[in-house]
């Protein structure tokens, strides 16, 4: 049986009154990918941010390689295991910092020595290369922008990636290279993934799982190949394929 890579039980995150998350519970495997839907204002991006840490959760447990973790205090270590790429590029990377400046943070961070090696070699990874290394982030187009953040996460070789819509804010040309570009990092490096998107067509072509989010509760959790063939239980699941203008059959 497959491990599992991350463990969230019972987790609640309020802000002042609100109910964000209602003790959401999920388990994602190694090397899953495992995607988030809903429609907006479910709770997919506090869900994601709460694992990250960039939410505090009030009460449950998040697990993650062996390790339990609460609130918003993360350690090193769930740094080099868990990293974050967000829907908006522009505003996720500095924009008066060179490309070289972004890439060396986290690695100055958790004390790499052999930044040269890692930053040319990560810049190949998402098909830009050195020629960029000492660019400035606000000379780059977003799907640039991107990649850069998809580099700047992967360059300290994490096993998971939680990625928050990562590619909604692009244009769709551009939206098909960077989940290629994803696919093949999940593939080489055998991460997991956790994806949230409204688009439920991302989600069938990119995820093995899915969990139907509303009002800050899972729904349901299936195999993506339910939504070919239309197997899943909750009716809220249905009305949501059908309002989602992503989601192409075959
Ligand atoms: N920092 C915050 N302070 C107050 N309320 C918040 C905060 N962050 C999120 N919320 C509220 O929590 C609810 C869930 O928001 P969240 O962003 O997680 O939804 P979502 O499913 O990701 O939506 P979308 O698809 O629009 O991004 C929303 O009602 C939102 O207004």
């Amino acid at each position: 049986m497959t491990a599992t890579a991350l463990s969230v039980s019972d987790m609640v995150v309020t802000f002042d009154e609100f109910v964000a998350l209602n003790h959401v519970s999920l388990d994602v495997r190694e090397g899953e990918s495992f995607g988030i839907v809903g429609e907006s204002g479910s709770g997919k991006s506090t869900l994601l941010r709460a694992v990250a840490g960039l939410n505090v959760f009030e009460s449950g447990r998040l697990t993650v390689a062996g390790r339990s973790y609460s609130g918003a205090k993360r350690d090193r270590d769930f740094y080099r295991t868990v990293q974050m790429v967000f829907q908006d590029p522009y505003g996720s990377l500095h924009p008066r910092q060179t490309v070289d400046r972004l890439l060396l943070e986290p690695l100055a961070i958790h004390g790499f020595t052999d930044v040269d090696v890692r930053i040319a070699r990560a810049l190949d990874e998402v098909g830009l290369g050195s020629g960029f290394r000492f660019r400035y982030s606000h000379q780059l187009s977003g799907g640039q922008r991107q990649r850069i953040a998809i580099a700047r996460a992967l360059i300290l070789e994490p096993k998971i990636l939680l990625l928050d819509e990562p590619t909604s804010a692009l244009d769709a040309s551009i939206q098909a290279e960077i989940l290629n570009l994803l696919e093949q990092a999940r593939r080489e490096r055998g991460l997991t993934f956790v994806m949230v998107s409204h688009d439920l067509g991302v989600i069938s072509h990119m995820c093995d799982r899915l969990a139907v989010m509303r009002k800050g509760e899972v729904v349901e959790t299936f195999a993506a190949d339910a939504l070919e063939k239309r197997e899943f239980s909750a009716d809220y699941t249905r009305q949501l394929l059908v309002a989602s203008e992503g989601f192409r059959r075959g």
